[in-house]
This record gives structure tokens, C-alpha cells and sequence, in this order.
């Protein structure tokens, strides 16, 4: 060890590489990237600078090329340059000094990558003499198998010269590096108490039940203040006092919650309200009836400029909040405001909303966590009205209006981090969002690059698509997001209704009957990352038997028996709350014995009864999850790029290298052009698709909770693709 000359001194190591037990693939890859992490030094520096800016500066000149309108016809360019440079990677990983042939074989390829990249021609490579191995496979080191510690810590010189992997990690947008710490924090109904963030104990993970009984009592000590109007007409009363200056910290705005609202005190509002009227109308299912310039609120502070979306509790407003000057702080005397439905019952449950958007201020009064922030509410006219900030398009309406509705993969890691790290938040919080979906996750900053569609493909659009995006693919600036939606979250010790989430997001656990609870976000987030890789739903389906025979298709594997059997147990027992229509859409599809489900569903002759189309939807529209996805990606990165996730990373990557270059070797060199695959972007997708797995796990109490996910190896690869690109564009 004592030989060893590294470059640089240890800076930090990879928190996960001490725990690995076995010297599988998946480790090498952690271990040669917390390897390269640990060095810190001038000359490195300068090299991972140098080669940052080849690549920023490469990409830049592909959406400089993609964006000139007389070069449709190669919106494909980009990809051909982003190929050269990762033709360049390819060997990044090879740790064999050998010299590379050129007539490299098939066999030697397999051979744990023996070729070697010419060094003469290659700057970036950082050599460095002897290193230390970190083996923790009690196969090697047989007397610490019963202690892993000791073997993670125990080290081994070998005599072999290494070669630091020219690789480094390819960028990340900060969004995707979003650090997360849980603390104590405060609840409503335990009055200014500080608590400890929930654990989710196995009994926390699937409730049977939910006490009805405690969500009223808590709604109970929900006060509105009642807001009044001088409606019809109303005139509002010239006011001296200026709008205030500056604009408060929203940590203010907690402490207005509740309080009477302040007068009306701007007069300059060039929509000023003088020129609205206060026409506000109910129908007669109780909801707000839309009229642009309506005024509403105490003193007709605000003016409705527009309705951003109406739901099944009231409409959601765009208004002019005359509290404040026009374009104030760019556009902040903008608000959204919910104005839910004058019924009793969407009231109780607004009660709720209010309470879980409180917690949130009081813990997050600065937005941190992604979540929507509440400004002020108020009861107008029997409608509980809830003020918030005002954001962008739904992830949902901007994929509608794309002309390629997939996300490049760093927007999606970036989107992926901030649900995963605001869903911590909220279950340390113990709150349960339960219908995250792209309609409820809110674009902050809709700004975004668009690029031309060759004829072809918009020709292959939907009519609708095709209007909507005008033939532009769009690629947003800044892809960070709010989640919006609280109408149905719950507090984890409150009632937890039968059947909760939108169809497409809902969990296993919940059409199953069989209780649910925090582990139904992470279920949910899944279907919503997916769709942003495939850029449409991944189930697309209104009913329970189709929904369940693609879960099992998705996952690759049939329902574990145990939950099964769990199901059977609490129907017969008539354990907590199920679906209405358990036994008739689930429970009977089922077999008793084999506690398998019964698809294609047969009658009692035998004959298959389910409809060629449904068969079609689960067998040949979907398949395996990484078999799905490797077919998107297909169209990206060339006919190579297969992930198995049954393979190790560097087994699956081994066998895709070798077909490459086989490619190469055989067929014409246009053969080959068409993959545009290097070992980092297959990773990044490899563990992605690691992740999903495990947040599609059936067993709730199985599946990977929120912060663990936040530690999961994908976060820490990066990728180089458009959403990079224009991310590094837009910051000058
Ligand atoms: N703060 C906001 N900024 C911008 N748009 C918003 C905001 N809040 C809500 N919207 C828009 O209004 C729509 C409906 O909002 P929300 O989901 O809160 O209402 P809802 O009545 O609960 O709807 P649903 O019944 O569909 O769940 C959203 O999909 C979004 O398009």
C-alpha cells in the first residue's frame, strides 16, 4: 500500500461502497466512480473542465444546428454528433493495460473489455500507479463473512498496474443533486409541538383501517375567516395607503391564515376593479360559474382574470390580487385560487386540504420541498376560497402540447428527485399526497427551447398533437416542478377511504383491498416517471381485471402469493374498509388455491372471454418494464440499447459493447452509425430502470420508501443529452 501514489488527497467516498457484499458489477461501477470522485486536484480539475466544456460546447452547436429552421430535415444531427462523442467514451471503462488491436475480436470483447484505448490520442486519461482494492466478498476474505463490516474495510494491494478510467461522470442538472434531511416537525392538532418525522413501521406501510372520527375532529378546528363583498357592482373606495413594499417573506403569510384579510388597498391596479364587476355566481351543483373580471373576496380584492382547471372540488382561478401593485415582483400580484364547491361535503374535505397545506407552510414556509404554498383562505359566499402561489402549465397540458412527449432523461432525473425528495418531506410529515398524477405537478418556469420536427414525424402525429405543438419538439429551460393537489391527501392516523389515486397511478395494493398507506406515492411517482420516458400513460386502462393482468405483465411476475392470500383473509374477515366492488372485479378473478389470477378470464367452458382488443392491450402494447423501456430508448440510442434487468449492469453493458462492435466489424460502418450508445448513458438508464423496479414492487411493505429512493446509484449518474444542453444554454 505504501507504494501506491494517487493523485490528489481523498475527498469523499461513495456512503453506499462499504456496504457492498458482494464484487458483483454493479459494485465495480460504484467503486470506479467513487474512486474517481475521491480525487481532488488542480490538473484534474482542469482536465474535467477541458472536457465539460468540449462537450457543453458540442451540444450547444447541435441545438444551435436543430434550431434553424431550414434544418428539418436533420433533427437528427445532434444524435449523430452526440454519437461521435460517445464513440469516444466507449472504452472509458477498460481496466486492462493491454494495447488495443485493431482487429479486436468478439472473443477478447468478452473477455472483461481487454481492449485498450490508443493513448497517444487520448488526453484525458489520468494514470496513476498502484491503487488499492476494497474486497468485500466474503468469498475472498472467508473468515469476515459473518461480518461485513470488517470485510468492507479490509483492503489488498495487488501487484497489477491500474489505470484510473479515463470516464468521468457525466453532468447532472442541480435539480437532480437536491439534498434532503429529515428534522422535527410540527403537526396542527398537536399545538406548537414539535414531532419527529414518522417512521414507517411494517403497520405504518398498510393500514386496514383509518378512524373517519379523527379527520372530523381535526377538520373541527379548522376556522374561515368570512370574507365579505359589496357585490353586485361593486365600486371598490379609493385608498391612500401605497401597496406594500417590499413584498413579505412568505413565512408572513402563515401567521395571515386566519386572520381577518386586510382591506382592499390598492387603487393603481390598471385591472382595477372598478372596471370588474362582482357577479359571483354559484350554480346549482355549487360550483363557482366562470366569468372573466369577476371580483370576489373581502373589499373585491380579487379580480378573475382566467380558469386554470376545474375538478370534482371547484375551479381553480387565475386572478389579480389587488393586494399588491400591478406586476409586482414579475407578476407575483398573481395568484391561483381554488374556490371550491358550496356543498357540504367538498367543504368538509377542503377543511382537510387546508389543514395538510398549513402543515406544509409551517414547515416549509420558503417552498422548499416543492410543494404548493398557501398564501391566505378565506370563506366567500359558502365557498372556501384557497389562495396559493400561481404556477405554470400541468407536466401533463405540456406534454399534450409537445410534439415529442418524452422527457430527455436528465429532465426526468431532475423531475424524479424533486417528487421523491417533496414525497419525503410530506410522509415524514405524515402526510400522504395519494393522487400524484402529471396533472398535478405543475411546471414552475415554462420558458422553454422549441426545436422543428421533420415532415415525417409530424406527419405521424395526432391531429390534436400536431395543432397543439406546431410541429416543435419542446425542451423546457428549467424543468423544476411544484405538486399541487392536496384535495386528497390525508394524515397518515386519519380515515383512509377504500379507493383513492386516478386509475392510471393507483397502487396494487389499493385495487387489491388491501389497505394502503405511504407506499402508495412511490407506486404512484413510478407510473408518472415512466410516462415521462415513454410519453404516455403506462396504464392506460379503466378497469380492475386488465389493470391487474399489465401490472403482472409490467413487472414480469405474477401477484406474490402472500399478499394473496392476505387479500382472501380480510375479504372473509371483513377486515377494515374495501372497494364496493371487491369480490364482483378482484376477489373472484382470482383462484383460491393457487391464489393466482385467472387471465384470460374463462367461462365455465373453458372458452376465453376476454376481448381481442383487451388481449392486445396487455400483451402487445406493453411488456416487461425494462424490455418497454429499452424500445423507447431504442429510438434514441440504436437498435443496441437492450437492458435486462436480470442481468448485472456491467454483464448486460458487456454484452451490448460486444454486439456493437461486432456491428462494426461485420456489417458496413452504417450499420453501426445507428447506435449512438456509451457505457455512462447506458448506466443512467440501467439504474434507472433499477429504481423503477423497485418502486413497482407489488408488497407495499417491500417497496423502497421515499428516502431511501433519495439514495438510490441513479442519483448519482449523470447524462449528456438536450435537457443538459439548453439547461447550459440558458445559464449563459
Ligand atoms: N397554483 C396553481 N397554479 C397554476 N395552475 C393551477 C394551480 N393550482 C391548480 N391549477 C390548475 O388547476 C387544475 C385543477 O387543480 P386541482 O387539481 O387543485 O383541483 P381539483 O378540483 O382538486 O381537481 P381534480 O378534481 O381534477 O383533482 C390543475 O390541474 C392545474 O392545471
Amino acid at each position: 500500500m505504501s507504494q501506491n501514489i494517487q493523485i490528489g488527497t481523498r475527498k469523499r467516498s461513495r456512503a453506499n461502497m462499504n456496504n457492498s457484499t458482494t464484487t458483483g458489477p454493479a459494485d465495480n461501477v460504484s467503486a470506479n466512480k467513487a474512486f474517481l470522485d475521491s480525487f481532488e486536484d488542480t490538473r484534474t480539475n482542469n482536465l474535467l473542465d477541458e472536457m465539460f466544456a468540449r462537450q457543453n460546447s458540442f451540444l450547444s452547436d447541435n441545438l444551435r444546428n436543430s434550431l434553424d429552421l431550414n434544418q428539418a430535415e436533420n433533427s437528427h444531427l445532434p444524435r449523430q454528433h452526440q454519437h461521435q462523442l460517445f464513440l469516444d467514451n466507449e472504452n472509458a471503462i477498460d481496466l486492462d493495460d493491454e494495447p488495443r488491436t485493431t482487429n479486436t475480436t468478439i472473443n477478447n470483447i468478452n473477455n472483461n473489455n481487454s481492449s485498450r484505448v490508443d493513448e497517444d490520442a487520448d488526453d484525458d486519461i489520468i494514470f496513476i500507479k498502484e491503487q488499492p482494492i476494497q474486497f468485500s466478498s466474503p468469498l475472498i476474505l472467508p473468515s469476515s463473512s459473518s461480518n461485513n463490516n470488517n470485510a468492507a474495510n479490509t483492503y489488498i494491494t495487488t501487484p497489477k498496474k491500474f489505470k484510473k478510467q479515463r470516464t468521468i461522470s457525466l453532468p447532472q442538472l442541480p435539480l437532480s443533486k437536491l439534498s434532503y434531511q429529515s428534522s422535527y416537525f410540527s403537526v396542527p392538532d398537536q399545538k406548537n409541538a414539535i414531532v419527529p418525522r414518522v417512521t414507517q413501521t411494517e403497520n405504518e406501510l398498510l393500514h386496514l383501517t383509518g378512524s373517519c372520527a379523527k379527520t372530523l375532529e381535526g377538520n373541527k378546528a379548522v376556522n374561515l375567516t368570512i370574507a365579505h363583498s359589496t357585490s353586485p357592482f361593486y365600486n371598490p373606495p379609493l385608498q391612500l395607503e401605497p401597496p406594500p413594499q417590499p413584498l413579505p417573506p412568505q413565512s408572513t403569510f402563515k401567521k395571515q391564515i386566519g386572520s381577518s384579510l386586510r382591506k382592499f388597498k390598492s387603487n393603481s391596479s390598471s385591472e382595477s376593479a372598478s372596471s370588474s364587476k362582482s357577479n359571483f355566481k354559484t350554480d346549482k351543483d355549487g360550483h363557482y360559474v366562470y366569468q372573466e373580471n369577476d371580483v370576489f373576496g373581502s373589499g373585491g380584492r380579487f379580480i378573475v382574470k382566467d380558469l386554470l382547471g376545474q375538478g370534482t372540488f371547484g375551479k381553480v382561478l387565475k386572478c389579480i390580487d389587488n393586494k399588491y401593485e400591478p406586476n409586482y415582483d414579475n407578476g407575483r400580484n398573481y395568484v391561483a385560487v381554488k374556490v371550491i364547491r358550496a356543498v357540504d361535503r367538498y367543504r368538509e374535505a377542503a377543511k382537510t386540504e387546508l389543514r395538510i397545506l398549513q402543515t406544509i407552510l409551517n414547515n416549509d414556509p420558503q417552498g422548499q420541498f416543492q410543494c404548493l404554498l398557501l398564501r391566505e383562505c378565506f370563506d366567500y359566499k359558502n365557498h372556501i376560497c384557497l389562495v396559493t402561489d400561481l404556477y405554470g402549465k400541468s407536466i401533463y397540458d405540456f406534454m399534450c402540447s409537445n410534439g415529442i412527449a418524452r422527457f430527455p432523461g436528465s429532465h426526468i432525473q431532475a423531475i424524479a428527485r424533486q417528487l421523491i425528495r417533496s414525497v419525503c418531506f410530506l410522509h415524514d410529515l405524515g402526510i400522504i399526497h395519494t393522487d400524484l398524477k402529471p396533472e398535478n405537478i405543475l411546471i414552475c418556469d415554462e420558458t422553454h427551447i422549441a426545436q422543428n420536427l421533420p415532415p415525417k414525424t409530424i406527419q405521424s402525429l395526432s391531429k390534436r398533437r400536431r395543432e397543439a405543438s406546431k410541429g416543435k419538439h419542446k425542451i423546457l429551460n428549467n424543468p423544476e416542478v411544484k405538486i399541487i393537489d392536496f384535495g386528497s391527501a390525508i394524515f397518515h392516523y386519519e380515515y383512509h377511504p377504500p379507493v383513492i389515486s386516478t386509475r392510471h397511478y393507483r397502487a396494487p395494493e389499493i385495487v387489491l383491498g388491501l389497505g394502503w398507506s405511504f407506499p402508495c406515492d412511490i407506486w404512484s411517482i413510478a407510473c408518472v416517471l415512466v410516462e415521462l420516458v415513454i410519453g404516455e400513460s403506462l396504464y392506460p386502462i379503466h378497469e380492475n381485471l386488465e389493470h391487474m393482468a399489465m401490472m403482472q405483465r409490467i413487472n414480469g411476475t405474477p401477484f406474490p402469493t402472500d399478499i394473496i392470500d392476505k387479500m382472501f383473509y380480510k375479504s372473509k374477515h371483513k377486515l377494515g374498509n374495501s372497494p364496493s366492488d371487491l369480490n364482483s372485479t378482484v376477489i373472484k378473478h382470482f383462484d383460491k388455491k393457487s391464489l393466482t389470477l385467472q387471465w384470460p378470464e374463462k367461462n365455465k367452458r373453458g372458452e376465453t372471454v376476454t376481448t381481442e382488443k383487451s388481449m392486445k392491450r396487455v400483451l402487445q402494447s406493453c411488456d416487461r418494464l425494462d424490455i418497454y423501456i429499452s424500445k423507447i430508448l431504442k429510438l434514441d440510442y440504436g437498435d443496441s440499447m437492450s437492458i435486462n434487468w436480470n442481468l448485472p449492469a456491467e454483464k448486460n453493458w458487456s454484452l451490448i459493447n460486444s454486439k456493437m462492435l461486432w456491428k462494426k466489424q461485420i456489417h458496413s460502418s452504417s450499420a453501426a452509425a445507428t447506435d449512438r450508445l456509451d457505457k455512462e448513458t447506458f448506466l443512467f438508464w440501467y439504474w434507472f430502470i433499477d429504481l423503477l423496479r423497485k418502486m413497482f414492487e407489488f408488497d407495499p411493505t417491500k417497496r423502497i420508501t421515499a428516502k431511501d429512493a433519495l439514495d438510490h446509484e441513479w442519483f448519482n449518474l449523470g447524462i449528456l443529452d438536450d435537457g443538459i444542453a439548453n439547461y447550459n444554454n440558458t445559464q449563459g
